[in-house]
């Protein structure tokens, strides 16, 4: 998928306005803070549900704060915020993924900000690695359903320049009956730098019991 053309003017967020296959291409922000999660979605709903969790089983999607909530604080809950959304704008973690259907890849731009560096001048491996999950896992959930990450393998080949840009891809590279593989490299905009390779597994909670997170997910992309 090739990128043409990105610029950072809407929403203060990095915004891809043109690529090579735009009939394909879904804009998926599911991080923008207003838009996520939808309204008439996924509000109020945990991943887990408390009892299966209990009994050893995962991934019933129930409306959190029914029944049992000793696990979790339903105030804390109240106050949940998607971790790449938990910084001030410009100063965190700021990205726009466009999801192929087609090819079942997602291209993240990523511009992390002054807050994520390790070593002085470059991004902390911690939020490389955040940002690597964030785009795999979308791979996932949308090739999946509802995921977690079991494994994330990352080599981190090129230390990145703190606020620069980045680009993620990802592609799905099998699908093993619960099991989802994704891989991704992060690269230079002119995708002359190889800056960090990963490989990842994610499984399935409880197949029986979803929904269509898929819709859910890309829904809460902004209009056209
Ligand atoms: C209401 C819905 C709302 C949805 C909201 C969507 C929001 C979207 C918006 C924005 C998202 C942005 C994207 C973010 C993405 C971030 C995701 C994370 O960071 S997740 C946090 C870190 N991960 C954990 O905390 C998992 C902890 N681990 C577990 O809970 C379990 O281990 C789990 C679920 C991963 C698997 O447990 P089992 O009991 O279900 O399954 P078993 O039987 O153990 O494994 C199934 C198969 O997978 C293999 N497997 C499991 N773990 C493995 C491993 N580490 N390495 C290799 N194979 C493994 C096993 O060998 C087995 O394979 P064989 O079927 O026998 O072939």
């Amino acid at each position: 998928m090739q990128i043409d053309y990105y610029s950072n003017t809407q929403d203060g967020h990095p915004h891809v306005v043109k690529d090579g296959h735009p009939h394909v291409v879904k804009d998926c922000r599911p991080h923008v803070s207003t838009r996520w999660p939808p309204r008439d979605g996924l509000q109020g709903k945990a991943v887990v549900d408390e009892q299966a969790y209990r009994e050893g089983k995962l991934g019933t999607a129930r409306p959190a704060g029914e029944g049992t909530s000793e696990l979790i604080n339903k105030e804390k809950l109240s106050q949940g915020r998607l971790f790449t959304r938990s910084f001030e704008d410009g100063l965190g973690f700021e990205y726009v993924m466009f999801y192929n259907d087609a090819e079942k890849r997602i291209v993240c731009v990523f511009q992390g900000g002054p807050h994520l560096q390790g070593m002085p001048g470059f991004f902390h491996g911690g939020a490389i690695a955040t940002m690597i999950d964030a785009t795999v896992g979308m791979n996932a959930i949308v090739s999946g359903g509802i995921v977690m990450t079991a494994n994330l393998n990352i080599n981190f080949k090129r230390p990145i320049p703190l606020c620069s840009i980045v680009l993620i891809n990802s592609q799905l590279d099998k699908i093993e009956g619960r099991k989802l593989l994704v891989s991704c490299n992060v690269q230079s905009v002119d995708e002359k730098i190889l800056y960090t390779e990963a490989t990842s597994l994610f499984v399935k909670l409880n197949p029986e019991k979803e929904f269509d997170i898929k819709e859910l997910v890309l829904k809460s992309a902004p209009p056209a």
